[in-house]
């Protein structure tokens, strides 16, 4: 069996397949590293041979959990790294070590399964949006903030903006205007992020033609789905990345 994990800034996404390759045998999404060994140890007929990873955390950070899952499981983890090109696609920053890792392995996937041009909204503790051409050529992208930096700028940097997450999430059923401090906000910041992406598909319009598939992943995508009727809504597309950028054998 397989560990893969998402290390995002927010979460850690995981999930163990089989040795083929092909099917999810369990997976999650957890908050710590010491949640993350939890939720291992609580599956049950774990034979963990290997583990992959991508990570945005800091270098430290993710030695402190490989070295953790090589004591408590015996695996060693291979990680996602930097590439100039890779899966015949070419990394567009001009620093290439520099464009965010989860990224980069998301593109990757997504060129993969669309073989045509592709624009990446990932929708997670930032927004970022990436755009490929059909040869496969990354353009590059954005980043904005996404729903809990947004919410929690206004909420650590005004005086009278407070309220608790269970009434956030019950404030996004609708999508009226607020007539609650928590409504407002939510509201208005879900208005942000779908202003962001409906702005990103034309953008990718232009730069990649009328020819282009949407793919959607991230922990809040389906916040905006309703806006891009067109996408494809894929929540495992960094493992699909991570399975090319990581082969094992
Ligand atoms: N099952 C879930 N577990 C955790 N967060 C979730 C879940 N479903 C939606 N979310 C939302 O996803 C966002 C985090 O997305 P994620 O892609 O995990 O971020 P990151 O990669 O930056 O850690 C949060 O706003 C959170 O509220
Ligand atoms: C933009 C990000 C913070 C997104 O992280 P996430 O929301 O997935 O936790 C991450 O991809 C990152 O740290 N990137 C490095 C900067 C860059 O891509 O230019
Ligand atoms: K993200």
């Amino acid at each position: 069996m397989i560990l893969e994990l998402d290390c995002g800034n927010s979460f850690i996404k995981w999930r163990v397949i089989d040795n083929e390759q092909l099917v999810a045998l369990a997976g999650g999404v957890v908050g710590s590293d010491e949640e993350l060994i939890s939720a291992l140890q609580a599956t049950a007929g774990l034979a963990l041979r290997q583990c992959r990873l991508v990570s945005v955390r800091s270098d430290d950070e993710t030695r402190v959990l490989t070295s953790r899952l090589h004591e408590v499981f015996g695996v060693s983890c291979v990680c996602a790294s930097p590439a100039i090109e890779m899966a015949g696609v070419r990394n567009g920053y001009s620093e290439y070590q520099r464009l965010g890792l989860d990224r980069w392995v998301a593109v990757l996937g997504a060129y993969h399964i669309a073989r045509k041009p592709c624009l990446v909204l990932d929708l997670g503790t930032a927004v970022t949006s990436d755009l490929v051409t059909a040869g496969g050529e990354h353009l590059g992208g954005f980043i904005c903030p996404g729903m809990p930096l947004m919410r929690n700028q206004l909420r650590t940097h005004t005086r009278r903006i407070r309220y608790d997450d269970e009434a956030a999430e019950k404030a996004l059923l609708d999508m009226a205007p607020g007539r609650s401090t928590v409504e407002a906000v939510e509201r208005g910041c879900l208005l942000m992020l779908r202003g962001f992406v409906q702005a990103q598909i034309e953008l990718a319009s232009e730069y990649l033609g009328e020819e282009f598939e949407v793919f959607l992943t991230g922990g809040d995508a389906l916040l905006v789905r309703d806006v891009l009727p067109r996408a494809r809504v894929l929540p495992d597309l960094v493992f699909a990345g991570l399975a090319i950028a990581c082969p094992l054998h």
